[in-house]
């Protein structure tokens, strides 16, 4: 039995400070300067766009309809130039994404006592508290997550002695019909490169399928008495081969581009917004794109979001697809893991993709 992802930070303890230390972030109206960010928190934060032409002002990410004849060149193109898109006629069914939206907002508006009877540990992954990466920034975000790997029975029954249930067939169907889509839409992309079942014969679709695992991350940002200078979520790329996120009917996420700086990304009701993740970069020897992204907030309207992170099972090494690097290199990355590769990502943060680069000798 390969390691799950449920264990892979045991080695990697991490402190971070749990809500009942926080302002209550519905009282405030000043930012604390805690919450204060600027450029030296985080050297991208006030990135702005390249001087660009005024026809790409408006310009974000592609919108891809599942549908059209055309989608895996659409979305080939869009993880090289992108690393993110947005799809529509995706098949999960809108009652669905309702419903998770519906369990999310529902877990955040819990009373603290309640949602820290869950709170995540210091070796564990899932569970209540501030994104992990929280570690490595001076100044706190402005939001709060819920983490689900594996069955999310036991957190579940904690915040809700007598709905428990329900959520939990709600959380079951929704990464049931994620899992599924997110395989296809990775086939999608590898196709578009030339690249078959042959060429990376651990993610057969033929193969039980189980050779994927995922972690679902649940985000609220809560409304801002000063939007401008807080952070909800920093910049980060996610450690995955493949990011699905649904977003409420709130802006807030965006997507850096060096030429054009940080893109917002419009919610669109009943859509869904991928993004590549480390791995699939890896993967596709450097082809497409992982995406910097982050979660900004706003004054008026609490924001939810729901990501699922996808990537293989804990015994799989990924390394670049043979067919997609030149007979005369090396590949651009050693092979690894997902659990090596998060707990890379646990102690180097943004540097984890460097260090596992192979480098060439002159
Ligand atoms: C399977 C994963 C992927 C994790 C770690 C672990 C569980 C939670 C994921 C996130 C979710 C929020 C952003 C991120 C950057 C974070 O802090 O926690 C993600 C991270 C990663 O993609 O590296
Ligand atoms: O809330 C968002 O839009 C982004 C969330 C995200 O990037 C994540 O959970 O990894
Ligand atoms: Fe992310």
């Amino acid at each position: 039995m390969p390691a799950m992802l449920t264990d892979v930070f045991r080695g990697h303890p991490i402190h971070l400070p749990h809500s009942h230390h926080q302002p209550d972030f519905t009282s405030l109206r000043e930012l604390p300067d805690s919450y204060s960010w600027t450029p030296k928190d985080d050297i991208l934060f006030a990135a702005a766009a390249a001087p660009s032409p005024p026809t790409a002002v408006d310009e974000t990410i592609p919108f891809i309809d599942l549908d059209h004849p055309d989608a895996a060149n659409q979305i080939g193109h869009a993880c090289r130039t992108w690393g993110a898109f947005q799809i529509a006629n995706h098949g999960v069914p809108l009652r669905l994404l309702q419903d998770i939206e519906f369990l999310t907002g529902s877990l955040f508006g819990l009373p603290v006592q309640r949602k820290l009877k869950a709170a995540r540990s210091e070796t564990g992954v899932s569970g209540y508290g501030v994104a992990r990466i929280a570690s490595f920034f001076n100044k706190q975000m402005w939001s709060e997550g819920f983490t689900i790997t594996g069955s999310p029975l036991n957190d579940f029954r904690k915040l809700w002695p007598q709905l428990h249930l329900n959520y939990c067939d709600i959380v079951e169907e929704y990464e049931e019909r994620m899992k599924k889509l997110a395989s296809k839409l990775m086939w999608l992309a590898l196709s578009s490169l030339g690249v078959s079942e042959e060429d990376v014969q651990w993610a057969s679709l033929n193969s039980d399928s189980n050779w994927a695992q995922a972690a679902l991350q649940l985000n609220h940002y809560p409304v801002c008495p000063q939007p401008d200078r807080a952070m909800g979520l920093a910049a980060h790329t996610d450690s995955t081969l493949l990011t699905i996120l649904y977003q409420n009917n709130t802006a807030g996420l965006q997507v850096f581009r060096d030429d054009l700086g940080w893109v917002t990304v419009p919610p669109v009701p009943g859509s869904l917004v991928v993004n590549v993740g480390d791995l699939f970069h890896i993967l596709s020897n450097g082809l497409f794109k992982s995406v910097l992204h982050r979660a900004r907030v706003n004054q008026t309207r609490a924001r939810l979001s729901v990501a699922f992170l996808w990537g293989p099972q804990s015994d799989i090494k990924i390394s670049p697809v043979p067919k997609l690097v030149s007979p005369v290199d090396t590949p651009l990355y050693r092979s690894v893991t997902w659990t090596e590769y998060l707990q890379t990502k646990a102690t180097h943060f943004n540097k984890a993709l460097s260090m596992i680069r192979n480098h060439k000798e002159e």
